[in-house]
C-alpha cells in the first residue's frame, strides 16, 4: 500500500489547521508543503513561517518541497521551523550535493527532486546520499495538472537502480495523482504519493485519502 502525502497547496488557506487535521485523522502519512518563489516556478506559495505555524498543530511528518532558486540559502531555516524532510530540485542550484549535505547536517531527511524533462543521470551520484527521490509527474508550479504518463517508465528505471544497488530511499511521485495514476506509479515502484486537488477539491477529502491507499492494496 502506498504512503499518501496530501498537498496543502489545494487546501483552504483560511482553514489550514482544519484541513491538516482532517488529513491526519484520515490516515495520511505525511503533509506535503509546496514552497514556491516565483523564480524557479511561475507561482508563489508558502514560506518557513507556515511550516512553523503548522508544526504544533499536527504530528504528521512535514514534507517540504522547495521550488526555489539556490535552496541552500534557506534549508537551515526550514529545518528550524520544524520540517522533517526537505526536498530540493537538482535544477535549482549549482551545488546540489552541498544543499543535500546541509539538509542532513540539520538533522532532517534529504530529498532530491527531478523535473519531468530532467534525466535520472543528473542524480546518479546523489542516490547513495538521499532518503527520498521525488519524481515530478507534472511540470512544477501548479496543482490540478494532468499526470504525464511518460513518467511511469522513469519511476521504473529509478526503482531498477534502487534494487540493483540496494539503495533504501523512498520514491515519491507528485502531480496529477488520482486513484488511477497512483496505481501505475505504485506498480512501477513509487512508495509515496503526493495528492493535492484529488484530495482537497473533493466533497469527501478523507475518503479520497483512503481511495489512494485502497487502489494500491
Ligand atoms: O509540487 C506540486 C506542484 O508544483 C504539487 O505538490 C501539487 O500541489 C500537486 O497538486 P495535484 O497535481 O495533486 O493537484
Ligand atoms: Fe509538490
Amino acid at each position: 500500500m502506498i504512503k499518501v502525502a496530501p498537498s496543502i497547496l489545494s487546501a483552504d488557506f483560511a482553514n489550514l489547521q482544519r484541513d491538516v487535521q482532517m488529513a491526519e485523522n484520515a490516515g495520511a502519512d505525511a503533509l506535503h508543503i509546496d514552497v514556491m518563489d516565483g523564480q524557479f516556478v511561475p507561482n508563489l506559495s508558502f514560506g518557513m513561517s507556515t511550516v512553523a505555524d503548522l508544526r504544533p498543530v499536527t504530528s504528521l511528518m512535514l514534507d517540504c518541497h522547495l521550488m526555489i532558486m539556490d535552496p541552500e540559502r534557506f534549508v537551515g531555516q526550514f529545518a528550524k521551523a520544524g520540517a522533517d524532510l526537505i526536498g530540493v530540485h537538482v535544477e535549482s542550484t549549482r551545488h546540489i550535493y552541498h544543499a543535500l549535505q546541509l539538509i542532513k547536517d540539520a538533522g532532517v531527511k534529504a530529498e532530491v527532486v527531478v523535473n519531468p524533462g530532467t534525466p535520472l543521470s543528473m542524480i546518479s551520484e546523489l542516490l547513495p546520499l538521499v532518503d527520498q527521490v521525488l519524481i515530478m509527474t507534472v511540470n512544477p508550479g501548479f496543482g490540478g495538472q494532468h499526470f504525464l504518463d511518460q513518467m511511469v517508465a522513469k519511476i521504473a528505471a529509478l526503482n531498477e537502480l534502487k534494487q540493483q544497488h540496494g539503495y533504501r530511499f523512498e520514491i515519491e511521485v507528485d502531480g496529477g495523482i488520482n486513484d488511477q495514476t497512483v496505481k501505475a506509479c505504485y506498480d512501477a515502484g513509487a512508495t509515496v504519493a503526493v495528492a493535492g486537488s484529488y484530495v482537497y477539491d473533493s466533497a469527501d477529502p478523507a475518503q479520497r485519502i483512503q481511495d489512494l491507499k485502497v487502489a494500491t492494496n
